[in-house]
């Protein structure tokens, strides 16, 4: 039987290499903010930093905060945006409808959108259709919102409650499957709504939808520049650190590597690296760290081999958020060891602590630990949510605020080379959170086998740049049936995860060739024991995550 051709995947488009957009702060300026309004969204920062890109200043602010206070930051136009809870539930989230009395050109996201719908006298349903990633829209012929693009398009949603009529005064500008009213807008007040997400990548002509609404409907000129982050970061810095030690958490990822990169400008030899061999690292990569990376940028590096440590606290654990707690707990345990060291080698036994921790954590890291306001906690980053609550490190975060992208822009005007800024993203508490089930010596091996194998080939195969990265998860805790060498084998599968993305936030799966899917799985079933079965993720983010824990 023959296979169909593997489609390509389109490639991401090109990161942003402008650094002066990344915005990292709220800066000093005259000019009357675009608030975005957040009702608990994955997507808040991406939306303010989306609208940034379109050259008009923005501001974040909570839904909480009373309509009196948000009227008088003056906004040019308000963006409501998208949020977990449903209208109609108690406790969820409203919005006073003096925010539509006063005049402001209002664009409302997802939750946003229901939300205005409801307010402003239309209808939402909760009909149990839900739509998850990439979803055709049917758009209208002519409006302001949805200008330039086409009467068919993909765009990226995530609900599951539907607006089923539009209020009063509102013109029905799209529909699909499981949203009849996608988009609406009533030019007259200036009050525009989209049930999908125009602030993630993979809606093809979502910037052109926001840009349609800030420039075309509410009107702003697009005048709005930043100042350069770098500089901006490296002086924060100073000010935070002044001229005391501190220790910075190198992973040899590319955010740790721009995060002490940062460091090392702003102060010097005060900083020390430290990196943690807890023995949840792929093949090869403690040596790559240790070698290459202070090869690359002097720095001073103290490696501390803590995987006993580690792997006695994960004995007998197989919950996800168990997991990550234990070992972003673990993680300050040894830089509080590490920080002692620092100290002692530099024989300063009084009064020299270290009480800055650098650590490269961004903005998704923030938001999934359910760190925005109201937003839900969908996994515990290590060095966010699984923070131990007896934290004695003041954290200095310059990347707090970034996504990926920006961040390697960042990296690469510091000079940091491609191998470093153009790395795959690897998480914090590695093959831990990609075994399902309990992590233990051998089954750590067996990962580490089949993961290997995966990145060389598809590194042979050029593909490293259009896959942001692919997860190899073992189903420590599923069996299946096999035969090899004519005799019966009761193996686990192994769950590979590429994907394709620009900044974690929204993915979709990589449509990885055939004959290259064929060669890995044949390589893994023969060279690894244990493993009698290959399988194929092909969901996207949402409704999936990157990583299966
Ligand atoms: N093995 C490690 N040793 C020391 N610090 C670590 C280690 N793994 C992760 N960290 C810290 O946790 C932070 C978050 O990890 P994360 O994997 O998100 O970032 P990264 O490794 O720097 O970059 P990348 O996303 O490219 O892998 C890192 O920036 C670093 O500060
Ligand atoms: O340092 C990290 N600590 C963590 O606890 C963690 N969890 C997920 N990731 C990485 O974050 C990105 C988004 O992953 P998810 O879609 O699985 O949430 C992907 O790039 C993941 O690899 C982590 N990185
Ligand atoms: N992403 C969102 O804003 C979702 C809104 C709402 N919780 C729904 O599921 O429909
Ligand atoms: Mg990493």
């Amino acid at each position: 039987m023959s296979q169909p051709p593997a489609e390509p995947t389109a490639l991401p488009e090109d990161p942003v290499t402008d650094v002066t957009r990344a915005q990292t702060s709220e800066p000093a300026t005259d000019q009357r903010p675009v608030l975005v309004v957040d009702f608990g969204a994955q997507y808040a920062q991406l939306i303010a930093r989306r609208v940034r890109e379109a050259s008009v200043y923005s501001e974040i602010v909570p839904s909480s905060m009373p309509v009196e206070d948000m009227l008088a930051k003056q906004p040019a136009a308000i963006v409501l945006s998208g949020g977990p809870s449903s209208v109609y539930e108690e406790g969820a989230p409203q919005i006073d409808p003096a925010l539509f009395e006063a005049g402001v050109p209002v664009l409302g996201i997802c939750y946003g959108f229901q939300a205005m719908a409801l307010a402003l006298g239309g209808e939402v349903a909760h009909t149990g259709l839900r739509e998850y990633g990439g979803t055709k829209v049917t758009a209208a012929d002519e409006s302001t919102l949805l200008h330039g693009t086409p009467a068919d398009q993909s765009v990226w949603m995530s609900h599951g409650d539907a607006v089923h009529k539009a209020p009063p005064g509102f013109t029905v500008l799209a529909e699909s499957a499981g949203a009849p009213v996608a988009a609406f807008e009533n030019t007259e007040k200036s009050f525009y709504g989209v049930q999908w997400h125009p602030e993630v990548k993979h809606s093809t002509f979502g910037q052109k939808v926001l840009t349609n609404f800030l420039h075309n409907g509410a009107k702003l000129p697009g005048d709005w520049t930043t100042g350069n982050v770098i500089d901006e970061q490296v002086a924060r810095i100073k000010a935070q650190i002044g001229d005391a030690k501190v220790i910075c958490a190198l992973s040899g990822g590319v955010d740790s590597a721009v995060a002490a990169a940062l460091v090392q400008r702003a102060v010097g030899d005060q900083l020390t690296c430290v990196f943690v061999d807890h023995g949840l690292l792929r093949q090869g990569e403690a040596e790559q760290v240790e070698q290459e990376y202070v090869a690359t940028t002097g720095v001073k590096l103290k490696v501390v081999d803590a995987s006993t440590r580690f792997l006695t606290a994960l004995a007998g654990v197989s919950d996800p958020e168990t997991k990550r707690k234990i070992i972003g707990r673990e993680f300050i345990r040894v830089f509080e060891d590490a920080a002692r060291e620092v100290v002692e080698e530099a024989h300063e036994s009084d009064g020299g602590d270290v009480k800055f921790l650098v650590q490269g954590t961004l903005y998704p890291d923030v938001v999934e630990s359910g760190g925005g306001t109201g937003t839900a906690n969908i996994k515990s980053h290590h060095n966010v949510g699984g923070l131990p609550d007896d934290l004695q490190f003041e954290l200095v975060e310059p990347l707090r605020t970034l996504f990926k992208d920006e961040v390697r822009a960042v990296g690469s005007q510091l000079g940091l080379p491609d191998e470093i800024v153009q790395r795959q993203p690897f998480p914090g508490p590695g093959l831990a959170i990609r075994i399902v089930g309990e992590v233990t010596k051998d089954r750590l091996e067996t990962l580490r086998q089949a993961d290997a194998i995966v990145r060389a080939e598809l590194s042979a195969a050029g593909l490293d740049r259009e896959i942001w990265q692919c997860p190899v998860v073992l189903l420590a805790d599923v069996r299946s049936v096999g035969v090899q060498g004519d005799g019966r084998t009761y193996g686990h599968p192994i769950v590979l995860r590429p994907v394709s993305s620009e900044d974690a936030m929204t993915a979709d799966w990589t449509r990885v060739p055939y004959e290259l899917l064929a060669k890995i799985s044949t390589r893994i079933t023969n060279e690894v024991a244990e493993v009698n079965r290959v399988v194929l993720d092909v969901t996207s983010k949402p409704p999936g995550t990157i990583e299966w824990e």
